[in-house]
């Protein structure tokens, strides 16, 4: 019988070998999707997922509304960290490691160490972001990010349990990966080995539509420090080096450079410091900027271009110029059509309506994981039209349920709604924040269930 890596696409071949499934006994299991008994059975595990999310559902939205109400940033996530650890530990059944390589990082697993006679465990990842932004909170939604991974791995583990046996030992791994939106915990993790006997992982980000793929780009970040020397702007400016103007001029060489680049690379900055006072002539001044392009192989030009404008600068106004560039770069995302096309798949039976997204997005550190590890990044609607990174985002991130959630819960577990629904409203509004979320967890968890069955 033809090995399933003939059906299975993986997403880089330089770095994931067939080997992630080839190894499995059952590897030829996709072989056998279409029988009407494994149809049905899926069927049975797909309605498991769907129940014991609904069973868990106050404590699933507890997660994500404690963590909105407290953003920390990166690295400093201490508070969602701690609300993410107690969850897992006090549900059954769940090893966890509470600080996990990072401070702020944390391991939750389920399932078999190793399988009987050393054979191979199935390691199915899921991942929980739950970093803000400086300001504007909760704007990325990574609340939603940490929500949706706990039920999907709460969900996968109940249909693990509803059988005695499987063909081949299944472990559920949850990691808490913090830092996304600056340092890039993910990599940081990377480099510990932590992804390193996944088989397959899956987080998904909350955006303005269902999109299992979003094209998220490669990008190099960088701190530039100007050094100048203070005078009195009035009484003898000629005796001050002028730090503001270093990067004044800095932030216009990079605006003009863009002209010069590709429709998909991306440079932009903030000027973080400019001086005290406007009779000061400022000594120091700092930037911050991102450097983007669609592949991490040209990073390397977009900032020898980015370098030379900075350095301009510091020629122009006899600074002395700093470039700290950040320690992790991010990679774009490898993507995987098989493991897309069954979350689609999945998406669509629950409801979702996908669309393809072409322009270049924003980044991410599980770009990197997806050159390590088999896996997805899926898009989901909050059911706003709001922008990411948006106040109007934080607000929608945060939104509570304001239609009853049994309604859809019972909808997807094939209860009929008047039977089980004790909000005495005939009236279901389809498509608001709480039925997309569910969408999407389940969407999530039901699209590991046909890799899993032998
Ligand atoms: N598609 C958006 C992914 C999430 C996001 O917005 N990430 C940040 C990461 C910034 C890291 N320096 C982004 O600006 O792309």
């Amino acid at each position: 019988m033809a090995c399933c890596c003939t059906r299975f696409q993986f997403s880089s071949s330089a770095h994931v070998s067939c080997s992630y499934f080839c190894d499995l006994k059952q590897c030829c299991y996709l072989a056998f999707c279409d029988t009407e008994d494994m149809a049905d059975k899926l069927r049975v595990l797909k309605q498991q997922v769907c129940c014991s999310i609904d069973k868990a559902k106050d404590k699933l939205h507890g997660l994500g509304d404690a963590i909105w109400h407290h953003p920390e940033l990166a690295y400093e996530e201490r508070q969602a960290h701690d609300t993410l650890v107690r969850f897992f530990t006090q549900e059954q059944g769940w090893t966890v490691e509470a600080h996990y390589k990072l401070e702020t990082a944390f391991q939750a697993t389920w399932g078999p160490v190793s399988g009987a006679d050393g054979e191979s465990v199935v390691n199915v990842g899921f991942l929980c972001e739950y970093d803000a932004l400086p300001a504007i909170g909760h704007a990325c939604g990574h609340n939603l990010i940490a929500e949706c991974g706990a039920a999907a791995a709460v969900g996968l583990k109940a249909a693990l349990e509803s059988r005695e046996t499987w063909p081949v030992p299944i472990k559920v791994t949850v990691l808490g990966t913090p830092a996304e939106e600056d340092g890039g915990g993910k990599v940081d993790l990377l480099q510990e080995g932590v992804f390193e006997d996944l088989d397959v992982v899956f987080m998904a980000h909350p955006s303005q539509e269902d999109a299992t793929y979003i094209p998220d780009v490669a990008e190099h970040d960088l701190v530039v420090k100007y050094h100048g020397r203070a005078s009195h702007a009035s009484a003898y400016p000629w005796e001050g080096v002028n730090a503001l103007d270093a990067a004044v001029l800095a932030y216009s060489n990079m605006s003009v450079l863009r002209q010069q680049l590709r429709p998909d690379w991306r440079v932009h900055g903030i000027i973080r410091h400019g001086g005290a006072k406007p009779n000061i002539i400022p000594d120091y001044s700092e930037l911050e900027y991102y450097l983007r392009t669609p592949s991490h192989r040209d990073l390397p030009k977009i900032k020898a271009k980015a370098e030379a404008c900075f350095q301009a600068a510091a020629l122009a106004t006899g600074c002395r110029v700093e470039l700290l560039f950040a320690r992790n770069e991010f990679y774009e995302i490898l993507r995987n059509h098989t493991l897309e096309g069954l979350y689609e798949e999945n998406g669509k039976s629950l409801g979702m309506k996908f669309i393809t997204v072409k322009d270049s997005s924003g980044s991410t550190d599980f770009g990197n994981v997806t050159h390590a590890v088999p896996g997805i990044h899926p898009y989901f609607y909050i059911g706003s039209e709001a922008l990411n990174h948006t106040t109007e985002y934080t607000a929608a991130s945060g939104e509570s349920e304001e239609q009853c959630p049994l309604s859809v819960y019972y909808s997807v577990c094939d209860v009929p709604h008047s039977t089980k629904c004790k909000c005495g409203s005939p009236q279901v509004r389809v498509m608001g924040v709480s039925k997309v979320k569910v969408q999407m967890k389940l969407s999530f968890t039901h699209s590991v269930l046909p890799k899993l069955w032998p």
